[in-house]
């Protein structure tokens, strides 16, 4: 099928049938263990720079809850750490659990957070998103754990009140005027590593950057997440819950960190 949200149904570890990438040496994502990790001083920051009125829709494509950008132009861009150039922002992304205790795709010293934002952002070097997909160098993910606690980050609840807008499968609503920055936590420490997408077609594209300190949300903004349907409006429901991908082996790849 080329329906991917098919996929999880399937289950990840059927996809190299069709995607053989899915067994490759570089796939995400991965568990993150203190003791494999190289502290590299040369690593610069990061700098995320937005346009709010980049911001377009919000949508439920049946295996996530994604917020798409006019990426057009360098109109919103992520630099510096270990990208060379500026990469334009094209969506962001949800991966969470069917409960608090899970949820993350990746995994840091087995520690498993409740849910990971991905914001995906191509190299404009490459003439469109679909060839810079096929390019090592092509895509760079910013991913943010998110994690239950008691003083949940106030800027979350403007993409969790669009969540009743698009509750099943193929719903999609405006999203005007949103810099996702304002979801960054304070402290811009990362890892990095090279991996792929950890959906179909997995393929190994992407400059991975996962930030340390994760982004604090409450247990009802999770259930909101939950609260989302796998299946189109006149079908009987499914939650879509559990849309994360089990870690991948590390292989050969070096996990550098920004800070010691
Ligand atoms: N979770 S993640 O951040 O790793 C991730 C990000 C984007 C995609 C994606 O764009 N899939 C569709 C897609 C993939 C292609 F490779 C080509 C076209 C296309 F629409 C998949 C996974
Ligand atoms: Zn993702």
């Amino acid at each position: 099928f080329h329906d991917i949200s098919l996929y999880f149904f399937l289950g990840p570890d059927q996809w190299h049938k069709n995607y053989p990438i899915a067994k490759g040496r570089h796939q995400s994502p991965i568990e993150i263990n203190n003791k494999e990790v190289h502290y590299d001083r040369s690593l610069l920051p990061w700098f995320a720079s937005y346009d709010p009125g980049a911001a377009k829709t919000i949508l439920n494509n049946g295996k996530t809850c994604r917020v798409v950008f006019d990426d057009s132009f360098d109109r919103s861009v992520l630099r510096g750490g270990p990208l060379s150039g500026v990469y334009r922002l094209r969506q962001l992304h949800f991966h969470w659990g069917s409960s608090d205790d899970h949820g993350s795709e990746h995994v840091v010293n087995g520690v498993r957070y409740a849910g990971e934002l991905h914001l995906l952002h191509w190299n404009p070097k490459y003439s469109n998103y679909l060839d810079a997909v096929r390019r090592a160098d092509g895509i760079a993910v910013l991913a943010i754990f998110l994690q239950v606690g008691k003083t949940p980050k106030p800027e979350m609840k403007r993409i969790l009140e669009e969540i009743n807008a698009i509750k099943t499968k193929g719903k999609e609503a405006p999203f005007p005027n949103f810099d996702p920055s304002i979801l960054f936590p304070k402290s811009h420490d990362y890892w990095t590593y090279h991996g792929s997408f950890t959906t179909p077609p997995c393929e190994e594209c992407i400059t991975w950057i996962v930030l340390r300190e994760p982004i604090i949300v409450s247990s009802d903004q999770m259930a909101k997440l939950r609260s989302l349907s796998k299946n189109a409006e006149n079908e009987p429901d499914i939650p879509l819950v559990d849309n994360w991908r089990p870690t991948q082996p590390l292989y050969f790849r070096m996990v550098s960190a920004s800070f010691l």
